[in-house]
């Protein structure tokens, strides 16, 4: 008989019973874990990036330990209104009108911007990523079930969530329903039995582009119940993590939690939410305006150095953006990939060596790396324990290493810093170097043509351009010298 694996106990933070608790998978070795996703209609800021980084390390770190996980997070492309409170105009209507495209073309453009930016942080794409308008059906029969069980009500052609039939709503934000308010048009306020209850489906007015048919008459599917019918379509029932932005907390996920719950389906078994990414103090968002994208970072921050940035600091944390975190995340990246870099370049034609006692420290660091992430996934004491590993690989560097305290170096660098905390790309590392290369000895060459050219060996100069020339390269006299370019 086989034996079933042992995983080691992983303590993380749930949200919903406020306080660090112990981990259990509810299918051994298996784990379902949902993620709020963005609504595309523009491009991914910082704060997305914190958010996605810190599932991500997650996600990694359960795969590390040798779970199988499931990791689904949702595309919105509909119903989400600029104002929480149901009404405002569509998210993905306001941005066609703006950019005079189809709602569907904002949503293809900025899924795959999204996408795009988030493969360039090494951020693993989900193992399913559904699409709120691709599942309207789903959303229509979960409203069914809970008008059919009394917990929602038609009203005016909307559907909407009768928060009063439901005494556990508040159970995740821990707000009581007397203090909770609610701030509606007229309108919509007239249309509900409370201004405390939350749309599940809305009718679409005449010109609504966005528009399915429905028991109800045409319209569209509020915003929270897309992640209730898609977390429970791929995930099932007591599905494990539910995770996403503290933002979040009220009141999608706590909507989410009702309308699952009071259809009969019990939701996910713990909530994990991460903190902000702030700018002076602020809460980093599109409709403040205080964002910087992704694209306009990349320009001036490698994404690894950004990624690097984030796990710095906990995923609980307030992670404060700024030109110091900046230059203090490039310092430390560039150690680390220093080290590394050199591990990489001596391993092959490394010769043996007594490193037994190194070997021993780099075990005492990995262990300290599994401590930190065991406890609620602790990256910037993990990190700490990559900087001591570091230390002590530097040391052994300048006083003499050998094969097998390389190896160890460079396991323990891909393992805990490239496959947990997905700071090194693959390939990464030899692109840098070759252009690195390419960059000196260009230099070398130019040098050569500058003292043909002070000779007046005019011939040696210009075949030395046109051999360049042919594999593309060429050299462009400036008033600050020659200089070359692809
Ligand atoms: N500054 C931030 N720090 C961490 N997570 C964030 C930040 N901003 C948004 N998120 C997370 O990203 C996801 C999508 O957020 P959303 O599209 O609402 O972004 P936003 O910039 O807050 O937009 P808006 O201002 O229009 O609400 C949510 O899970 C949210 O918690
Ligand atoms: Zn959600």
């Amino acid at each position: 008989m086989t034996q079933a694996p042992t995983f080691p106990d992983v303590y993380l933070y749930d949200t919903l019973q406020r306080r660090k608790v112990k981990f259990e998978a509810t299918s051994p070795g298996r784990i379902g874990m949902y993620l709020c996703g963005p609504t595309v209609y523009s491009d991914a800021h910082v704060g997305h990036a914190k958010k996605e980084v810190a599932f991500d390390v997650i996600r990694r770190y359960f795969m590390h330990l040798g779970y199988a996980v499931r990791y689904v997070s949702n595309i919105t492309d509909v119903g989400h209104l600029q104002n929480d409170s149901d009404d405002g105009e569509d998210k993905m209507l306001a941005r066609a009108r703006l950019e005079q495209l189809q709602p569907m073309e904002v949503a293809e453009k900025y899924f795959w911007s999204f996408m795009d930016d988030m493969g360039r942080l090494n951020v693993l794409r989900p193992s399913i990523q559904p699409r709120a308008t691709g599942h309207i059906g789903e959303q229509i029969a979960l409203v069914q079930e809970l008008i059919a069980r009394g917990h929602a009500y038609e009203s005016h052609g909307s559907v909407y969530f009768d928060v009063r039939s439901w005494p556990n709503y508040g159970v995740l934000s821990g707000r009581k329903l007397d203090d909770q308010e609610e701030g509606t048009r007229e309108e919509v306020r007239t249309e509900k039995r409370d201004p405390r209850d939350f749309a599940l489906w809305k009718n679409a007015e005449p010109g609504h582009i966005m528009r399915w048919d429905s028991p109800w008459g045409e319209g569209f599917p509020g915003w929270h119940i897309e992640c209730s019918a898609m977390s429970l379509k791929y995930l099932g029932e007591g599905f494990d993590i539910h995770g996403g932005g503290l933002d979040l907390q009220f009141p999608h996920h706590e909507a989410e939690i009702a309308q699952s719950e009071a259809a009969g389906h019990p939701f996910a078994r713990y909530w994990m939410h991460n903190n902000m990414l702030t700018i002076g103090g602020e809460k980093m968002s599109k409709s403040k305006g205080n964002f910087t994208t992704l694209q306009d970072l990349y320009r001036r921050l490698d994404p690894m150095t950004v990624r690097f940035l984030l796990v710095s600091s906990h995923y609980r944390s307030i992670t404060e953006f700024n030109d110091d975190a900046f230059v203090s995340a490039q310092n430390g990246y560039r150690r680390l990939t220093e080290a590394k870099g050199e591990v990489e370049r001596r391993l092959a034609s490394a010769a043996e060596h007594d490193d037994s006692a190194l070997v021993t420290r780099i075990g005492a660091h990995r262990d300290a790396f599994e401590a930190a992430m065991r406890d609620d996934f602790n990256t910037p004491e993990a990190v700490a324990a990559l900087f001591g590993l570091t230390r002590d690989v530097n040391a052994a560097l300048a006083a003499g290493i050998g094969r097998a305290g390389l190896q160890a170096a460079h396991d323990a660098y891909r393992e805990l810093g490239g496959d947990v905390l997905g700071l090194f790309m693959e390939g990464q590392s030899d692109t840098q170097d070759d252009a690195q290369m390419l960059d000196t000895l260009l230099e070398l060459v130019l040098q050569a043509r500058q003292n043909y050219r002070l000779n007046k060996q005019y011939a040696e100069s210009d075949a030395l351009r046109d051999r360049l020339a042919a594999v593309g390269l060429t050299i462009e006299d400036t008033r600050d010298g020659a200089r070359w370019k692809k």
